[in-house]
């Protein structure tokens, strides 16, 4: 079965059904992961067309087929697993939702309605038309049951309200429409798509009809878009005797009076662009309205005056308030676990809390962020999110991308996990990623650093080197990376766990020289902070690092009792910076309510003199 799609050009496209459906689909939601794709295919780092087209999408899988080199070879693997690595970084972890746009509008308010009173021996009855109800609201509410936005959908119209009817028969409201968002979402208004072409062809739009309706049919078209008027009204005030008062336009300047009121509101509510922040100082159920229901119209009644005793009109319901939003989530976790693929991340996530993540020898088994809640013996509890394995390059678009690093972005605490137990002394070749020179590699290719890195390149890769220690390169990697997708992100307080101790033979040579150098480079790090910012005291502490088995659950007692110190430690800042920036607010508060009555007493005396 086909089905024709016609774009604006003169051009017809052939489509299977399914892909028209798809098509849709993947233009209303797309996450973090396929948007990062898309942001950065001008860059020319990945070819779009070929990350589109499965059969000759070899860029991405090849260059991951030899990227993790001194891991196990996944291409080892049973068939079915093989093609499962191969799927994920095709789709680029496109099965969770964390980044959405959508329209929000109001249910527009119904109608109101003319009618007169009839009954039998009753001439000239009264009006009684009834007024239309309010369109519905749309409003978000924060809900700790909902995980992504999936269920987010493209356009959220709430229902109109009801016309009014005969009889003083009021219309009743619309339903609002409530969409549940989870717990981390970040709303923005963003401008419209739509405004700059309306605007531009609704002068068009006008000139057309003017020509080819008439000027007074065309007026009389755009009255009936606020106007509910009797039969043959317009005749009988077209035909109105000289002397006579029209009352509908007396009507028609008070209802424009009333628009102009409503337009100034809107526009002065409107300034400023929504922001809202669902965090986890927002309760569950809180609700936000993001987008108002228009008001209902006015029945005949409300014309009614002591002059004009059978007003023939009434007024439509008012549009409901339209919005544009984009819905980022940033999951809330107290900690947060940055590491390279394969480093124990999930394992350790296991070991320490209640969660059950996926955990496999291959990379990039974890594709979605997963939360677990460390319970401790006192019922404190500290949440920890694990996120997908983060490698050199992913802020080009290696791997899986960075941007799934929203995730821990909200986190107090970093928790580096490192994969102790690589091979002591010996550089891990990472073909693909290290082969992989970027334009902006090249253009640093004489500083120091990269031609000291060049020249142990072209010595043998094989032959150990005493000072060389791939988990304190692992760790610079991470620290980069961070770097690279929010600047001043690896000053936040951190921890390092030095995963796999217990593969006894390299595990204690390395943990020694990762140690020194880990140490020398914070100190590094320190000093420079301090010098460029010396009020921040943010990183003024030595990391620590403890040496865990995530996989036989060793030395996990310690870890966690450091991470709730430092967490500990963290929430208790923010509760004094809290209650400081509450009393601050509360002072000057006071100083304005102080001001004003001194102004008052000025203003009363200068009054009484
Ligand atoms: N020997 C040993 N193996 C471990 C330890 N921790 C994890 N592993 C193994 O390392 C492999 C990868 O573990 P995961 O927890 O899936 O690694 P990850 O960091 O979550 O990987 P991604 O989700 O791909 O980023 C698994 O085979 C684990 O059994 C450990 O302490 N000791
Ligand atoms: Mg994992």
């Amino acid at each position: 079965m086909h089905r024709v799609m016609t774009p604006c050009t003169a051009q017809r496209w052939q489509l299977p059904a399914r892909t028209l459906f798809r098509t849709q689909t993947h233009s209303r939601t797309f996450n973090s992961l396929s948007l990062i794709t898309r942001a950065q295919d001008h860059t020319g780092s990945l070819d779009k067309d070929k990350d589109n087209n499965s059969s000759e999408d070899n860029t991405a899988v090849e260059g991951w087929q030899t990227t993790i080199d001194g891991l196990p070879d996944y291409t080892a693997e049973p068939r079915g697993r093989a093609k499962g690595v191969e799927w994920k970084l095709r789709a680029k972890g496109r099965n969770f939702v964390d980044f959405c746009r959508i329209k929000v509008s109001g249910g527009q308010g119904g109608d109101g309605c003319v009618s007169f009173h009839r009954e039998k021996f009753i001439a000239f009855g009264q009006p009684n038309g009834g007024n239309g109800g309010r369109g519905g609201n749309v409003i978000f509410e924060a809900s700790s049951n909902e995980t992504s936005l999936q269920h987010i959908p493209h356009t959220g119209s709430a229902p109109r309200g009801v016309h009014g009817k005969g009889s003083l028969m009021h219309g009743h409201a619309g339903k609002d429409m409530i969409i549940k968002v989870p717990m981390g979402t970040i709303i923005r208004e963003v401008p419209s798509p739509e405004k700059e072409r309306e605007d531009e062809e609704e002068d068009e739009e006008l000139s057309h009809k003017a020509l080819e309706l008439g000027e007074t049919e065309a007026k009389d078209k755009e009255m009936s878009k606020r106007w509910v008027l009797y039969p043959r009204l317009a005749n009988s005030l077209s035909a109105l005797p000289e002397g006579k008062v029209n009352y509908f336009e007396e009507a028609q300047a008070w209802v424009a009076e009333e628009d102009r009121i409503v337009e100034a509101r809107r526009a002065a509510m409107s300034k400023k662009p929504m922001l809202l922040d669902v965090n986890e100082h927002t309760e569950d159920g809180t609700q936000f309205m993001v987008g108002r229901g228009g008001g209902g119209g006015y029945g005949n009644p409300h014309f009614l005056t002591t002059q004009n005793r059978a007003p023939k009109y009434a007024t439509r319901g008012r549009e409901g308030q339209t919005r544009w939003l984009t819905l980022e989530l940033k999951t809330i976790a107290d900690a947060g676990l940055v590491g390279l693929p394969n480093a124990g991340k999930s394992t350790f996530l296991q070991a320490v809390s209640n969660a059950h993540p996926a955990i496999a020898p291959y990379p990039f088994t974890t594709l979605n962020p997963y939360i677990g809640t460390v319970d401790y013996s006192d019922s404190y509890q500290v949440k920890v999110a694990d996120i997908p394995g983060l490698i050199r390059g992913a802020h080009m678009n290696i791997g899986l991308g960075h941007s799934f690093l929203r995730h821990v972005e909200r986190s107090k605490v970093l928790v580096y996990v490192i994969d102790i137990a690589a091979e002591f002394g010996v550089k891990r070749k990472v073909k693909g990623v290290d082969d992989w020179t970027p334009e902006e590699d090249l253009e640093l290719d004489e500083t120091e650093e990269s031609r000291s890195l060049k020249s142990s390149e072209d010595e043998d890769p094989n032959a150990v080197n005493a000072e060389y220690s791939q988990p304190f390169e692992d760790w610079k990697t991470l620290l980069d990376e961070l770097e690279a997708y929010q600047p001043g992100l690896t000053r936040r307080p951190s921890m390092i766990i030095a995963n796999k101790a217990d593969v006894t033979e390299v595990a204690p040579k390395n943990l020694q020289l990762f140690q020194k150098l880990v140490h020398d480079e914070w100190a590094k790090r320190r000093v420079a902070n301090s010098s460029s910012e010396p009020s921040s005291a943010s990183d003024n502490y030595d990391i620590k690092i403890v040496p865990v088995s995530a996989k036989y659950k060793k030395n996990i007692v310690k870890v966690t009792s450091i991470l709730r110190e430092i967490v500990e430690a963290e929430k208790a800042k923010e509760s004094v910076a809290a209650a400081r920036r509450e009393q601050r607010e509360r002072e000057e508060e006071d100083e304005a309510l102080a001001f004003k009555a001194t102004r008052r007493n000025i203003m009363n005396n200068s009054q009484n003199e």
